[in-house]
């Protein structure tokens, strides 16, 4: 999270350290459990006729919520806001505190979004702002600027999308770490001879990154065996069509990959068995569409590379930790002045008894 609000949107926040940062908070809170909504959710299933009913009253009761806030305050002392609204509050604010200081230099997110900003507050579909070429008289291609709702509608779609998919990953790949030692043992391996902390900066360079193909095939693997949103892959068909020994699929049906058939399709990452994990898999040119928890087509994940990126980078980091807490027992030193930062700790908490064994032979 920490990571998404600074390459994103320029901001530094520090929840490693502070588990009660009000964006860690209420990011969570956009992912816990809604009575209101499991009991909707259900009553869709059952009563699939009145889907659209069960869509009205959701929406209207995020709006009665808001409404009651907004316009009898004393409601606040017992309606909380709804961490939505207050993503998009502190969007709005990041927007107009980035206008107002100008250009700072960076390259994040907001400041591209920013530079494509359209003047007007909705665009219609279809319309468009143009570039005019008067020498030419030629038109130029059309240039679709963004509004400042839409750059707030992303900025809470990017904190959202990226905080809790890449750290579930990250839990995932700490568990294959856990169960398969010997994995584990060979990526340690294939850091070390990419990666010495002593003589290259303590943070990998993207160029040293790059050529690091097992660790690639690592993250790629487990991502195999363990998509972490495998329901997320969503389409909805535009016009009838037939699928061969299938039948006739009508215009309006709303279509989900099944990601674990493909995953796990002895055809596609044969020979050897698709349920043991086996990186090197990945050696082997498959069908492009045989791999896809980032989805595909031209709505397939946007934080793609960035996700892959920050998973090598957190591995490789975990792996300088280890150094540094070696260092530190070998010294008898009190650790917690040692090590910068909390994040060592939680990681370890996260593994379970088969790599702290594993663990303790390494020290
Ligand atoms: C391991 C990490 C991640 C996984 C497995 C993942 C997976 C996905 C999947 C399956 C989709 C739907 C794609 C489709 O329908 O074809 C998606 C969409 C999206 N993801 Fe990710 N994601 C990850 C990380 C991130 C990060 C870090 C960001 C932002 C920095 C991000 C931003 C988005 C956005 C904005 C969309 C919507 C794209 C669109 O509709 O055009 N994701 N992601």
């Amino acid at each position: 999270m920490d990571t998404i609000w600074s390459c994103g949107f320029g901001l530094d926040t520090d929840m490693q350290n502070n588990v009660n940062d009000p964006y860690l908070l209420m990011s969570q809170k956009v992912f816990s459990p809604n009575i209101i909504l499991g009991i909707l959710f259900i009553l869709a299933l059952l009563i699939t006729e009145l889907t659209a009913v069960w869509r009205i009253i959701f929406w209207s009761l995020g709006s009665i919520r808001y409404g009651l806030r907004r316009y009898i305050p004393v409601t606040k002392r017992f309606i909380d806001e709804s961490p939505g609204t207050w993503i998009l509050k502190q969007a709005t604010e990041m927007i107009e505190k980035r206008k107002h200081i100008g250009q700072t230099g960076r390259t994040d997110l907001l400041q591209l979004m920013l530079e494509s900003m359209s003047d007007e507050d909705f665009i219609q579909e279809g319309q468009a702002s143009f570039e005019k070429n008067d020498d030419t008289e030629v038109e130029a291609p059309l240039v679709r600027k963004i509004t400042k709702h839409e750059i707030s509608a992303n900025i809470f779609l990017f904190m959202i999308a990226g905080y809790e998919t890449t750290s579930t990953a990250l839990a995932y790949v700490t568990y294959v770490l856990s169960t398969y030692p010997d994995e584990q043992r060979k990526l340690q391996e294939h850091i070390d001879a990419h990666f010495n902390p002593e003589t290259e900066h303590i943070m990998p360079t993207y160029e040293t990154i790059v050529k690091m193909d097992y660790l690639d095939m690592f993250i790629r693997e487990t991502l195999r065996m363990f998509p972490i949103a495998p329901m997320a892959i969503t389409r909805q068909s535009v016009d009838d069509f037939h699928i061969k020994g299938f039948g006739a699929i009508p215009t309006g049906t709303l279509i989900t990959v099944d990601m674990f058939n493909l995953h796990f399709n002895p055809n596609l990452w044969g020979p050897l068995d698709p349920y043991e994990f086996h990186p090197e898999r990945f050696a082997t040119k498959r069908h492009p569409m045989a791999w896809i928890p980032f989805g595909a087509g031209p709505r397939n994940c946007v934080g793609m590379r960035f996700a892959l990126l920050e998973m090598k980078m957190q591995l490789m980091y975990l792996k300088v930790s280890l150094t540094i807490l070696c260092q530190c027992l070998h010294l008898n030193l009190p650790l917690k002045k040692k090590i910068e930062g909390q994040f060592i700790y939680l990681r370890f908490q996260l593994l379970d008894q088969q790599f702290r064994f594993d663990l303790d032979r390494y020290l």
